[in-house]
C-alpha cells in the first residue's frame, strides 16, 4: 500500500540511503536547488534523512537527518521516496523491498542490483503500484533509460551498443594516448571517483555486463540476467595490443554490445561484453576518458546516438535527481511511471553461436612454411582469412591474420590450435575487430 495520499502541494518526503561519491552530490543538489525543485515539481522536496556508515564524516550534511539505521529510515511511514545510492547486493536488496512493499518509490544507482534482483524488485514495485526508477544506473549522466523505457516505447529496438563503463574507458584511453600503465590509470579513476567500490567489478567487466543486462531487459522487453551476459574485462588487455591495434589503424574499447537476433526461424537476444578494436573512424573510437556513448537502432526511428559523462559524482547525481523529479511528479498526480516489460521472453543466444572477426596476432618462426602452416589450421577450421601480414624480426617473425566472420566458438577453438602449431612461438594478441579496416 502506498503510504497516505499527501495533500497537493505538501512536501515529498526523500530519503538517501549512502552519501559517499553519488550520495553527498545528492544531497548537496537537494539542499542547494530546492526552492527551483519545488518550482518544477509542485510541492518542495524534503530530506528526511539520510543514511550512513560513518557520521562524523559527513560534516556538509545537517546533523539531524544523518543516521546509521538505513533499516528505520526506509521503514518510516513519512517517507515517500528512498534514494539508493550504497552499491552491492546487501542490504540495499532488503532495504529497497522493505520501501516498495510499503508504497514508497525508489531511485536507484545500482545495476549490479538490478542485474541480479530487478524481477524481484520489479514485482513488488508492482504490487503496492510504486515507481522504481533507474537512470543513473547506466551511463552516468546520460539519458538512455528514460528514452529506452518510454520515448521509445512504441518503436522496435533491434541494438543497443557502446562504452558504458566510464573507469575502463579511462584506463584504456590513459594506456592509449597518454601511455600511462594500467595500474596508475585505475588509480586515477578511482581517485576521481569513478570505480566501483571494489574495481575489479570495473575492469573485469562485471560492472558493463550488468549495464549490458539492465539494456537488454529493457530494450528487448525480456529478463536477461547478469549470468546471461557474456563477458570479458580489460585486464588482459597489454600495451602490445594496443600497439597491434593502432598498427592496423585502431583502437581498443570495451563495448557491450545488446542485439535482437533471428535464431532458426524466431528471435532472440544477444548480450555480451568484450574489448574489440575498432576502427579510429569509427563514432565510438573517438569517446575518450571518463565518457560513455550508446547507439540505439529501432526499426522506425533508426540509429540514435547518447553521448555524455558515464560516471563521477555530480553528474551520477544529476541522473538520480531527474528522477527524483519524475517520481515526485507521478507521485502527486497520483500516477506512475513504467513498470517492467517482459513480455516477449525471447531466449539468449550462446555466445559460441555471435558471429565476430578477430585479429590474431602471433610471435613465429621466421622461416618458409610457416604462412601457410597458419593459413592452413584457419581454412581446417572453416575460418577465412581477409588479411594477414608478416613481419621479419631476425631469428623470429610476428604474424598477423585478421579473419572474416565466423561463430566466435569456432575462432576461439581455431586460436587455441593456432597455439599448438611448432612453428608458433607465441599468441601475442587476440581479439574482435568491428567496423571496416584501412
Ligand atoms: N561513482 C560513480 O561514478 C557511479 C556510481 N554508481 C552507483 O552508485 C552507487 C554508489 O556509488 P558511489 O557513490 O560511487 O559509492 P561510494 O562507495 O562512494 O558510496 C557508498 C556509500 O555508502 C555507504 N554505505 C555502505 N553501506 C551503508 C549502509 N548500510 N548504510 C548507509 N550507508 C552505507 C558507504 O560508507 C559509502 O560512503 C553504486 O551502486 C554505484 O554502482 C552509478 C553510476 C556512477
Ligand atoms: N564504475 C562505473 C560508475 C558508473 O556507472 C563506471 O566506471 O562506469
Ligand atoms: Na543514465
Amino acid at each position: 500500500m502506498r503510504p497516505d495520499a499527501r495533500e497537493v502541494g505538501g512536501p515529498v518526503r526523500v530519503a538517501v540511503l549512502g552519501a559517499g561519491v553519488v550520495g553527498s552530490q545528492v544531497v548537496r543538489l537537494l539542499l542547494e536547488h530546492g526552492n527551483e525543485l519545488a518550482a518544477r515539481i509542485g510541492a518542495p522536496l524534503e530530506l528526511a534523512g539520510v543514511a550512513v556508515r560513518r557520521p562524523n564524516r559527513h560534516p556538509d550534511v545537517p546533523a539531524a537527518l544523518l543516521t546509521t539505521d538505513a533499516a528505520a529510515l526506509v521503514a518510516r511511514p513519512d517517507v515517500d521516496v528512498v534514494v539508493e545510492v550504497i552499491g552491492g547486493l546487501e542490504p540495499t536488496r532488503e532495504l529497497l523491498l522493505t520501501a516498495l512493499r510499503r508504497g514508497a518509490a525508489v531511485v536507484t544507482a545500482n545495476k549490479a542490483l538490478l542485474a541480479e534482483h530487478g524481477p524481484e524488485l520489479y514485482e513488488a514495485a508492482d504490487a503496492a503500484g510504486a515507481d522504481l526508477y533507474f537512470e543513473a544506473a547506466v551511463a552516468g549522466a546520460i539519458p538512455l533509460i528514460r528514452p529506452i523505457r518510454e520515448s521509445l516505447a512504441g518503436d522496435r529496438i533491434s541494438r543497443i551498443m557502446g562504452i558504458v563503463n566510464g573507469t575502463t574507458n579511462f584506463i584504456l584511453s590513459a594506456m592509449s594516448q597518454q601511455g600511462v600503465g594500467y595500474g596508475e590509470a585505475l588509480a586515477e579513476a578511482t581517485r576521481l571517483g569513478y570505480a566501483e567500490a571494489d574495481p575489479t567489478a570495473d575492469v573485469d567487466g562485471f560492472d558493463a555486463a550488468a549495464k549490458a543486462a539492465i539494456l537488454a531487459s529493457i530494450g528487448f522487453h525480456t529478463r536477461v540476467g547478469a549470468d546471461q551476459v557474456h563477458r570479458e574485462g580489460i585486464a588482459g588487455v597489454t600495451a602490445a595490443d594496443i600497439r597491434a591495434a593502432r598498427e592496423i589503424g585502431c583502437v581498443v574499447k570495451l563495448l557491450a554490445i545488446c542485439e535482437r537476433v533471428s535464431v532458426g526461424g524466431g528471435e532472440a537476444v544477444s548480450a555480451r561484453v568484450h574489448p574489440v578494436m575498432l576502427p579510429v573512424a569509427h563514432p565510438l573510437a573517438g569517446v575518450d576518458g571518463a565518457y560513455n556513448a550508446v547507439y540505439v537502432e529501432a526499426e522506425s526511428a533508426g540509429r540514435l546516438m547518447f553521448y555524455g559523462p558515464g560516471a563521477g559524482g555530480a553528474p551520477t547525481a544529476s541522473a538520480v535527481l531527474g528522477d527524483l523529479v519524475a517520481v515526485a511528479r507521478n507521485r502527486l498526480v497520483g500516477g506512475r511511471g513504467p513498470g517492467e516489460s517482459a513480455h516477449a521472453d525471447l531466449p539468449v543466444q550462446p555466445m559460441g553461436e555471435v558471429p565476430a572477426r578477430y585479429h590474431v596476432s602471433l610471435d613465429v618462426d621466421d622461416r618458409s612454411g610457416v604462412l601457410a602452416a597458419v593459413a592452413g589450421a584457419f581454412a581446417a577450421a572453416g575460418v577465412s582469412i581477409s588479411d594477414v601480414r608478416q613481419m621479419g624480426r631476425g631469428t623470429d617473425a610476428q604474424l598477423v591474420a585478421v579473419t572474416h566472420t565466423a561463430p566466435d566458438a569456432v575462432l576461439a577453438t581455431t586460436v587455441a590450435q593456432l597455439g599448438e602449431l611448432p612453428a608458433v612461438h607465441r599468441v601475442t594478441s587476440v581479439m574482435r575487430v568491428m567496423g571496416e579496416l584501412r
